[in-house]
């Protein structure tokens, strides 16, 4: 049964579960890159796919407000008799426990975040200063097909991009789900879909690039070597091992391989360690590798995850996408919210008027400005972009 409001507003009836901004901001944690496929349609409503059922979640300050679209495109049926009718009803009250379940088991509700952020507030003021801005950042528990072929997506890429990619993908292999207004929502492609021999040409056609076939080949060596089973099994095998086991597929770094692990397969210890994530390190920790690396050598992947989990404990995963999502562009209007609100301090203000404080913006992440004559060396130099 569902134990919470019902709120009829038209048609639809919204469902709804007891959850603080605190503990969850869907702005923040639908659009900080660990999914790709939700999309604010309406102020502060945002639709997409949730095994296999297309969503609308919006949310005010202490209730997550949900709507479950069935595949006629509302809920309930047109059916009148008075059997039908009562056999809907059982039905959608078996539905609304379900649906209830599949929510609090995405958004991982039983993690109690308020908690996690005193923790790593107490253990790290950097953390501490962000953490005021970037509240209820939380971790979902995807799905790990959708999770995984998504990450092989990253590579070289951009959020909106990656976003697209993944639409496309859907729209070309997954199962139609339901038609809201001028879109159709498709579910995430099966590992056979992906699998099959036409993919990687058909994927190149769509824009994918060389990842058509680390997609194509990935899914085959899955269901090949291992079985369907293979991915989700990897929920019950230590951090490390699941992390290696992802490694031998084609496209899969070590970078990707820690999105995984700890945006679908449970693994909050992994930090994905990435050119972002190294610069946090030495920008706001002053972290520093040993003999001075310049490349993201498995060594520093190590290292640096070391250093975070050593600092913040077992969630570390968890705390670093707070300090991920702090750094992209497309939040810094939040900092700036927030520091016209409070006065700066004396320091602050004195490194502005030195013009210290310039910053600018670079692969969706926020960056210092480099002095003139190292941002003319590098301009000639080729640019590779990274891993968002
Ligand atoms: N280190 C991280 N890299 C990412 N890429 C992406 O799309 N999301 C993340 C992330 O949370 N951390």
């Amino acid at each position: 049964m569902a134990k919470h409001a019902v709120l009829s507003s038209g048609a639809k009836l919204w469902r709804s579960l007891p959850c603080a901004k605190s503990e969850l901001r869907l702005e923040l944690t639908l659009a900080c890159g660990q999914t790709f496929r939700w999309r604010e349609n309406a102020d502060g409503h945002w639709t997409g796919v949730i095994g296999g059922r297309v969503w609308t979640l919006t949310q005010t300050e202490d209730t997550l407000w949900y709507y479950v679209y069935t595949n006629q495109g509302g809920a309930g049926g047109e059916n009148s008799s008075e059997d039908s009718l009562r056999a809907e009803s059982v039905t959608a009250s078996h539905h609304s426990e379900v649906e209830e379940e599949m929510l609090r088991d995405y958004f991982q509700l039983h993690v109690k975040l308020g908690d996690l952020y005193k923790e790593w507030g107490a253990a790290d003021s950097h953390f501490k200063k962000i953490s005021d801005i970037f509240t209820g950042v939380r971790m979902l528990r995807q799905d790990p097909t959708e999770c995984l072929f998504s990450f092989i997506c990253t590579s070289n890429n951009h959020i909106s991009r990656i976003q697209g990619m993944v639409e496309r993908l859907c729209q070309a292999l997954g199962s139609p789900l339901c038609q809201l207004d001028q879109t159709s929502y498709h579910d995430f492609p099966t590992l056979s879909a992906l699998a099959d021999s036409g993919v990687e040409e058909r994927l190149r056609d769509l824009g994918f690039g060389y990842r058509a076939r680390f997609l194509q080949q990935s899914a085959k060596q899955i269901l090949d070597t291992h079985g369907p089973q293979w991915l989700v099994g990897l929920r019950n095998v230590p951090y490390l091992e699941a992390r290696d086991s992802l490694r031998t597929l084609p496209g899969v770094g070590t970078k990707v391989a820690d999105c995984v692990c700890l945006m679908c397969l449970d693994k909050c210890e992994a930090v994905p360690v990435d050119t972002h994530v190294w610069q946090i390190a030495k920008r706001d920790y002053k972290y520093t590798s040993d003999n001075g690396q310049k490349t993201l050598t498995e060594k520093v992947h190590r290292d640096i995850g070391d250093f975070f989990r050593k600092l913040w404990g077992p969630y570390a995963g968890w705390a670093h996408s707070v300090l991920f999502c702090a750094d992209l562009k497309k939040f810094q209007h939040l900092k700036e919210m927030k520091s016209l609100k409070q006065p700066q301090n004396e320091e602050e203000r004195e490194g502005e008027c030195k013009g210290l404080k310039v910053k600018r913006e670079f692969d969706g992440h926020e960056k210092k400005k480099k002095p003139k004559s190292e941002r003319q060396k590098k301009a000639k130099m080729s640019v590779k972009t990274e891993e968002v």
